[in-house]
């Protein structure tokens, strides 16, 4: 089936306040002139849904050279990094593909596609479905999908992924955010515990959010994001979370492969 979506609009991206604001207004105008078309549907692997299934916590490592939180991370080498991290343990690939803020791009996430068959999510401020239809051709098992970017078209988007043989991490950072993702039908929620307006980091937001999801009777997977440094830390959402994704902590470490180790050893 051909499918064509609407493009969010001018006011839709407004109502995004901070850094992220901007980050998403700056793409947003990287993407202004491509086709909102997304094309004939493709048959989904689930391989992202799939890799975070076990029954054991699993990593989701990020391939992640800079932030607006702290500037340079590592110069890292995509390649090289996947290796380490599947040498690590790691059962899936985050990989930045946002330029100018995250010092990512469309090679990075082709690279590491190449070096490793374990899945890789394409972490970006989708405002596009054109960055949708890129995800696939470019070989990545799942898309970021952010509540706090998307607002109510977070359905329309998650729909798009699914039709391109997407999985989608849709992101929440608080209740009315968590409800959205709930109600647009996610299958996959990454509860992030940093605040993009502020960039500031709370361990807690996590445990409450997760404990929130399952009580509302959600059978999907459940992700913990950011600020995760230390097996302490970890211990906070084991039992409770499917997955923990993790960039800076790994990025910065110097030897990948143990520090994937190390930080998931209880
Ligand atoms: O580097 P950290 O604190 O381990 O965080 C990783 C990941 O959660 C973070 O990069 C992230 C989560 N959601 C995002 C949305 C856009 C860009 C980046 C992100």
């Amino acid at each position: 089936m051909l499918r064509r979506m609407s493009v969010l609009s001018a006011p839709d991206l407004k109502r995004v306040p901070g850094v992220l604001g901007r980050i998403v207004e700056l793409r947003a105008g990287d993407y202004v002139d491509a086709d909102p078309a997304l094309g004939e549907a493709r048959a989904g692997e689930r391989r992202f849904e799939a890799a975070l299934a076990a029954p054991e916590l699993s990593l989701i490592a990020e391939v992640k050279r800079a932030s607006p939180s702290e500037g340079a991370i590592a110069p890292l080498d995509p390649a090289d990094a996947a290796r380490a991290y599947a040498a690590g343990g790691a059962a899936a690939i985050s990989v930045l593909t946002e330029p100018r803020y995250f010092d990512g791009n469309r090679e990075a996430l082709l690279e590491v596609v190449a070096v490793t068959d374990l899945p890789a999510l394409r972490k970006d401020f989708v405002v596009h479905p054109a960055m949708l239809r890129e995800a696939a051709d470019w070989g990545a098992s799942a898309a970021l999908l952010m509540v706090s970017v998307l607002h109510e078209h977070t359905g329309e988007y998650l729909g798009a992924a699914h039709h391109l043989g997407l999985d989608a991490l849709v992101e929440v950072h608080d209740e009315r955010e968590l409800d959205i993702a709930l109600e647009a039908g996610a299958r996959i929620i990454g509860v992030n515990n940093r605040d993009l307006t502020t960039l500031k980091i709370d361990l807690s937001v996590s445990p409450r959010l997760i404990r929130r999801a399952r009580e509302a009777g959600f059978t999907g997977v459940l992700v913990a994001e950011s600020g995760y440094r230390t097996p302490q830390d970890i211990a906070a959402v084991r039992g409770l979370a499917d997955a923990v994704l993790v960039g800076s902590s790994l990025a910065g470490s110097g030897d990948l492969s143990r520090a994937a180790r190390d930080l998931m050893t209880p």
